[in-house]
């Protein structure tokens, strides 16, 4: 039997044996509509939709679909190891919490319980510029436990550097700067509303725990919430940002840089000369440019066209073990999750975040026994075919 950190990979499939039943459902697909019975609409309305009118989003998902696994026979998988190195940074399994901001809408311990159930299964935790709580508290939250940092990039260079020293001192050992937000995507169901988490104050604990972001503020935050929101929206949008300024940045993080966002072949070339470590080949879920193309898709090329000189992570539409299993043999060495553990953390706080992972890596320790599969090495094209969708 495979172990994975202290618990068994099959755990719930092990736990049913002994006549335990989970205390959510195991079909991760259905997750959504659980949570959404019991996340407030505001809540709802920013983590679930996407951009548009949400083509991208569902273009991630059939994208998975049209790629079936063919399973090999007699190849020993008595013995399943699912762990991994990624970047100097041991993994129990290829999959990453990926950075999602504002997790206090889905639970009140939000980045904390994340935090603590990805160092629980051993797995990484990214923690976003967004978030919910600082910095240093999610830090705090894991504990021993690996953690990396995903930045916004501000437009104010010593609040910046604030963040580096910050995520650097707290233990965050690689930087994740996302492109594909310079500018928020058009969101309807959030314009409906009339609602944006961070001019309510939420979702900006880095940066209201930060001394450079406090002194551009005429009042304390706790005193005026709305100024403090507007403080961050005068730092945030950041359209100027090009590849020209990636050399400021290489100079103040001396630990791995990965670029996430990128879904074209050119820009994942231009990564490499770049000098950074590594891409995420994400469309951000489907949340910023609706019409863009599936992440799957574009998978294939820009693993093919920077081979080994680059580390390639994936997002955008991860929903059980199987979809893990194709973003890696399509070419991704490791994978990060969105939305489906946000909708544990809805559920269950920390204990809803680590059903949600137990879940998948149950199910893709399981796809990849039963595919003749014992390592995420074995995880190779030529384990899958292209059906017509
Ligand atoms: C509510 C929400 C907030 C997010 N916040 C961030 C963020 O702060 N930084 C970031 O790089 N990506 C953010 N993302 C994008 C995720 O990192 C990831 O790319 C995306 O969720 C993958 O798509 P999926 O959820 O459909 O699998 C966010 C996604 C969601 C759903
Ligand atoms: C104006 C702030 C935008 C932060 C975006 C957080 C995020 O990545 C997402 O909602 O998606």
């Amino acid at each position: 039997m495979t172990h994975f950190g202290d618990h068994q990979v099959s755990i719930y499939a092990a736990g049913m044996l002994a006549g335990q039943i989970p205390a959510w459902t195991t079909d991760l697909a259905s997750l959504e509509r659980h949570a959404a019975e019991v996340l407030p609409p505001e809540a709802l309305g920013y983590i679930v939709p996407s951009a548009g009118g949400g083509l991208t989003a569902r273009a991630n998902v059939a994208a998975f679909e049209q790629w079936r696994i063919v399973p090999r026979m007699l190849r020993d998988h008595a013995t399943r190891d699912l762990s991994t190195e990624v970047l100097g940074t041991p993994m129990a399994a290829p999959l990453l919490l990926g950075p999602v901001g504002v997790q206090t809408l889905a639970h009140p311990d939000g980045e904390l319980a994340t935090a603590r159930a990805a160092a629980a299964l051993g797995l990484t935790y990214v923690h976003s510029t967004q978030a919910g709580h600082s910095i240093e508290q999610a830090a705090a939250a894991n504990g021993d436990g690996q953690r990396w940092f995903q930045l916004y990039w501000p437009t104010h260079d010593e609040l910046c550097e604030s963040f580096l020293a910050r995520a650097r001192a707290a233990g965050y050992t690689t930087l994740v700067l996302t492109l594909d937000t310079t500018l928020l995507g058009w969101r309807p169901r959030d314009l409906d509303r009339g609602y944006l988490p961070f001019l309510a104050n939420e979702g900006i604990a880095n940066y209201t725990s930060d001394p450079v972001f406090n002194a551009l503020l005429d009042k304390p935050a706790e005193e005026d919430p709305a100024g403090a929101g507007l403080a961050f929206a005068g730092v945030f949008p950041n359209p100027g940002l090009s590849w020209e300024q990636l050399p400021w940045l290489r100079e103040r993080w001396d630990g791995p840089i990965v670029l996430k966002g990128l879904q074209h072949v050119d820009d994942a070339r231009r990564a490499v000369d770049a000098g950074v470590q590594g891409v995420v080949v994400s469309n951000h879920g489907g949340r910023q440019v609706d019409g863009a193309v599936a992440s799957l898709d574009v998978l294939p090329g820009i693993a093919e066209a920077v081979g080994d000189e680059l580390t390639v992570l994936f997002d955008s539409g991860v929903r059980s073990g199987p979809d893990v299993l194709k973003a890696l043999a399509l070419g991704a060495d490791a994978v990060l999750l969105g939305r489906p553990y946000l909708y544990g953390l809805a559920l269950g706080g920390q204990e809803g975040v680590e059903h949600v992972l137990r879940c998948l890596l149950a199910e893709l320790d399981l796809t990849m026994g039963n595919a003749g599969c014992s390592t995420p090495a074995d995880l190779v094209p030529e384990l899958l075919v292209r059906s017509p969708r």
